[in-house]
């Protein structure tokens, strides 16, 4: 079975803690959503506060991701509101450069999170219509409890790591095992014979990281993926769907669009065992929020037989592992390229807005909950998303501090 790597919390009924009355919304997250967020609300002269559970903005992109990582989406498409990435960025910028991008714009809002507070539970009140949000320090234990009018959750559709169980893994299996989210670089991998499990985008590039480290890839693929060019001729295949979407044209006729020019870029891709699912890519993302491959090279890799593709898992022994059709493989190392899952369920006390999983369906909720970055469309996605709350939340303060300082005229 999958486990999905949830945080431990203490019982719910203890609090030892300070409390904080925060003037303003309380963000719960400082990647790109709750960065976002945070600078449409400074715009508005609206305060704020960002709980973070890392001791960085971005920590997703600072310490779980590898050295050779690029966007996947042309840049235009993965900036954040109201400030482009820099002329001289290339197309596709690195890790990095999206990195130092985000430094600048939190320095350029003034954004300064609460780092090592990590949120253990949300919970409106509803006798006097405030969220408390109990965060613990992960430096020195200590614990805060945050009282505010305003929740915007953004902690991210990809906070903690999807590690499942895999029979003589753990008991048998006498090599090296990772998450794609601990890999940095195939340097240590040279000469070995790594089994990567997982076909998303991070199982196809650490494939790929990996055969340029002249390590020898064996790639599990257990059921279906879509690969699609990065680029058709030049132009991002992202971007023209993009604008296919624009024309009003339905989802489905723009996968079939999608999928026939992959097909010309691309060939028979089911020849080489990857299967296409029976939905198209781009309902796939909408529906599933299962990401579509963009192909940066690994599916050259694949045709000339540098990465092996082989099927689901039955069991790990000591030295190697043996697949669902009886086939056995030698292997030095495991890379768990098996994908991430939200950690909204197991802090956050509410039943509406999110799902069982940790996915959001809209921005607003009730009682003055918000949701940035869980509508499964990327960076693009969330921006929106942040643009739409911080307008929402902004209209409300200003027409309060209006009423105030009526108030206050009246007074004196
Ligand atoms: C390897 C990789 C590459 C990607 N590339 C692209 C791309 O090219 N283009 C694109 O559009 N999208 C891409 N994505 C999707 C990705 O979701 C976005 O890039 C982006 O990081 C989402 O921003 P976010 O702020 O919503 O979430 P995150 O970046 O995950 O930030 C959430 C923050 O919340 C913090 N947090 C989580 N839980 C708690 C808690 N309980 N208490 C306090 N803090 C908490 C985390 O530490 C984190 O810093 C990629 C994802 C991955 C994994
Ligand atoms: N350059 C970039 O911009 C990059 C972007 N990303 C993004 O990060 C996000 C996460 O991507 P990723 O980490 O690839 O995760 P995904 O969820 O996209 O993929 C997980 C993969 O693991 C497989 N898997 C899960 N459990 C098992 C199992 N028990 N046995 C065999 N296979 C299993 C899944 O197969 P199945 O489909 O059968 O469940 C799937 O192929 C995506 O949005 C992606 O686009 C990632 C890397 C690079
Ligand atoms: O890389 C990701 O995780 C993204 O979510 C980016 C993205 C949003 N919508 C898409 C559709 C096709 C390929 C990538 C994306």
């Amino acid at each position: 079975m999958a486990h999905c790597e949830q945080p431990t919390f203490e019982p719910e009924n203890f609090f030892s803690g300070r409390c904080i009355l925060v003037n303003g919304p309380v963000i719960v997250g400082a990647g790109p959503s709750g960065l976002a967020v945070g600078a449409g609300l400074r715009q508005q002269g609206v305060p704020f506060v960002i709980l973070e559970r890392a001791n960085c903005i971005a920590s997703l992109w600072q310490n779980r991701t590898y050295d050779r990582l690029k966007l996947h989406l042309p840049k235009q498409f993965c900036q954040l509101p109201h400030v482009t990435f820099p002329q001289n960025f290339p197309k596709y910028p690195s890790k990095g450069q999206f990195i130092e991008y985000l430094e600048t714009y939190a320095r350029m809002f003034d954004i300064n999170p609460r780092f090592d507070e990590s949120v253990q539970t949300a919970k409106y009140d509803q006798t006097c219509g405030l969220w408390r949000v109990k965060t613990v320090n992960g430096s020195d234990g200590s614990s805060v409890e945050y009282i505010s009018r305003w929740l915007v959750v953004a902690s991210g559709e990809n906070a903690e790591k999807v590690v499942p169980e895999f029979e003589g893994l753990k008991e048998l299996f006498n090599g090296n095992v990772t998450h794609a989210c601990e890999y940095k670089s195939g340097e240590s991998y040279s000469g070995k014979r790594v089994l990567v499990v997982g076909c998303g985008n991070s199982g196809m590039e650490v494939a790929l990281d990996l055969c340029h480290h002249d390590a020898a890839p064996s790639m599990v693929v257990r059921s279906s993926v879509h690969v699609l060019p990065r680029e058709i001729l030049g132009k991002s295949t992202f971007e023209l769907g993009v604008r296919l979407m624009k024309w009003n044209m339905p989802i489905w006729v723009v996968d079939k669009i999608l999928l026939l020019a992959a097909r010309f870029v691309l060939g028979n891709i089911e020849r080489y065992g990857l299967k296409r699912p029976s939905v198209g890519p781009l309902q796939l993302k909408k529906t599933k929020g299962k990401t579509p491959v963009l192909d940066i090279g690994t599916l050259s890799k694949i045709k000339t037989g540098e990465i092996k593709i082989v099927p689901a898992i039955r069991r790990f022994f000591n030295g190697g592992v043996e697949f669902i059709n009886g086939e056995k493989l030698e292997i030095d190392s495991v890379i768990l390229a098996t994908g991430y899952c939200s950690n909204v369920p197991s802090w956050l006390k509410e039943g509406e807005l999110f799902s069982e999983e940790g996915f959001a369906d809209g921005w607003k909720g009730k009682s003055g909950i918000y949701a940035v970055g869980f509508s499964r469309r990327g960076i693009s996605g969330a921006s929106e998303d942040a643009i739409r709350v911080a307008q929402d939340i902004g209209k409300i303060w200003q027409k309060e501090t209006r009423q105030k300082n009526q108030c206050f005229m009246t007074i004196f």
